[in-house]
């Protein structure tokens, strides 16, 4: 084999005009929005400047291989290799010129994002008081929240005059479209209330629901990549096969001839997708750790997990709109996807930010289950699981509340400290003793199977 180097990568077809700006350039970004918009029949006309969220790590990898990188798609039969060339220009989270800059081009027409759940969250009035101070005295200062730099862009917009742009969120949320318009509003309005009016005529917030199962990239895949492919590519991305997009959008300046699914509500496929995928997502983490497991795969070839599985999306299918044979081949895919031997998921990885992360993917059902009037065994089953996860931490915790969400779960007595968590998610579910006794008894028995396979 030759040395390995970075041809393929450095051997850019053309640098495509850049249209699109994207906030958090991380693995998913790169698997997903990047790849419909480099497999588009017009992706020639649209290019991406994409920003880190937070850490320099990606753009600072990524700018050495001119904004490309290869994608790896791992089927069961083996693996695909594509260097995906969407990516225009990339840039550091504190390059706030170049932000403003891309925000006042009247070319750029949409900015997509993956900033995790809690890039969501702003606090204006408190944690974020200090960036609106800036920004009120100075509308080009650099800010850091995601939704600071948002509004910046929207302020440098509005003066340059450069017309609509569609903010298009691409995270996991329930209702990610009116989610962002509410973040947003609310930080503008602190800052320039005068802002809210030219938002209103043109700004266009689309809603999406996303599927692409994608985990971190290993040492492992660096090394994979050189050898399949021949060359050196630091920063490759792995990903299954399967892949969803659906969004509900106007889009006034165009886009991509992207291969999505376009709807006027994404909320029933965003149930669905929720529920059924990250939801069991969240019941293989918790209780797939608990029991031993490292991977999906692992977890959901052991039958105790598969069952509970199984049990889980029964009780969750009761509240999703979309027609019951639809439904069932979406379990079928769904079991297909986590036995790929290819890819290795981690289950620490999905583990993460479960405060955040129940409320959307579990705790819907649980309501609506306990409203129904019955005791949903499965859906308590996945919150006891992560009280057990929490008390017997079989990995470490990453969670923005880690500390606080430790403490409570040590606390001596398993039911106090069960009622405490669950009142970290849910104030009125934490008193309802019904639903309380099937978290207790099921993390009960998750601590009891653990120590008895420690002995
Ligand atoms: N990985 C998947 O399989 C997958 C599938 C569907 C959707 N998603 C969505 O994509 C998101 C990112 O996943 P990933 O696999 O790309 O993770 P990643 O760790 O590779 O990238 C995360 C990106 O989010 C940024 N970020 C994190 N916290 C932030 C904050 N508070 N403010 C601003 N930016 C922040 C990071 O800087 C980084 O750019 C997920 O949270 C999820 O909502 C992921
Ligand atoms: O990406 P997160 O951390 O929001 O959730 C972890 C997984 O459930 C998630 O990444 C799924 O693999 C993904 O949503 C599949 O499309």
């Amino acid at each position: 084999m030759n040395s390995p180097t970075l041809a393929p990568l450095a051997r850019r077809t053309a640098i495509r005009p850049i249209r699109m700006i994207h906030l958090g350039l991380g693995n998913f970004f790169r698997a997903h929005q990047a790849w419909y918009t480099d497999t588009a029949s017009d992706a020639a006309e649209w290019g991406y400047a994409a920003f880190d969220g937070r850490s320099p790590r990606m753009s600072t990898l990524l700018r050495p291989q001119g904004g490309a990188y290869t994608l790896v798609t791992q089927a069961p039969g083996g693996d695909e290799l594509r260097v995906v060339e969407s990516l225009s220009a990339v840039h550091a989270a504190t390059e706030a010129a170049a932000w403003l800059g891309y925000f006042e081009d009247p070319q750029v027409a949409i900015v997509t994002l993956t900033i995790t759940e809690a890039g969501y969250r702003v606090d204006p009035a408190g944690a974020h008081a200090h960036e609106v101070a800036a920004l009120r005295s100075d509308p080009r200062a650099a800010v850091a929240s995601a939704v600071g730099r948002l509004v910046a862009g929207l302020l440098a917009r509005r003066a340059a005059g450069a017309g609509g742009i569609v903010l298009l969120p691409c995270d996991n949320l329930p209702d990610n479209g009116p989610g962002l318009r509410e973040a947003v509003t609310r930080y503008a309005d602190r800052v320039d209330p005068t802002l809210l009016a030219w938002i209103d005529a043109h700004v266009t917030f689309g809603s999406t629901m996303v599927d692409r199962i994608t985990p971190a990239t290993t040492p492992a895949l660096v090394a994979e990549v050189e050898r399949q492919g021949g060359f050196a590519d630091s920063a490759p991305v792995p990903t299954e096969p399967f892949t969803e997009w659906v969004i509900a959008c106007d889009f006034p300046a165009g886009r991509p001839d992207w291969d999505a699914t376009f709807v006027d509500d994404v909320t029933p496929y965003e149930h669905r997708k929720h529920w059924l995928l990250n939801g069991s997502h969240s019941l293989l983490a918790y209780r797939g750790l608990l029991l031993g497991h490292v991977t999906v795969r692992d977890a959901i070839l052991d039958p105790d997990c598969r069952g509970w599985v199984e049990r889980w999306w029964d009780e969750a299918q009761r509240h999703i709109v979309l027609d019951a044979d639809s439904n069932a081949a979406y379990r079928g895919h769904l079991i297909e996807r986590y036995e790929n031997p290819s890819i290795r998921h981690e289950l620490a990885q999905i583990s993460m930010d479960g405060s955040e992360k129940l409320l959307g993917r579990v705790l819907p059902v649980v309501l609506a289950e306990r409203e129904a009037g019955r005791v949903p065994e499965a859906a308590l089953m996945v919150l006891g699981a992560w009280v057990a996860f929490l008390r017997a931490r079989p990995v470490p915790v990453r969670d923005p509340r880690a500390d606080e969400l430790c403490e409570l779960a040590a606390l001596p007595d398993l039911g106090d400290a069960a009622r405490a968590l669950v009142a970290v998610l849910d104030a009125d579910l934490a008193s309802d003793d019904q639903a309380l006794d099937g978290i207790v008894a099921a993390a009960d028995a998750l601590l009891a199977a653990r120590e008895g396979a420690a002995r």
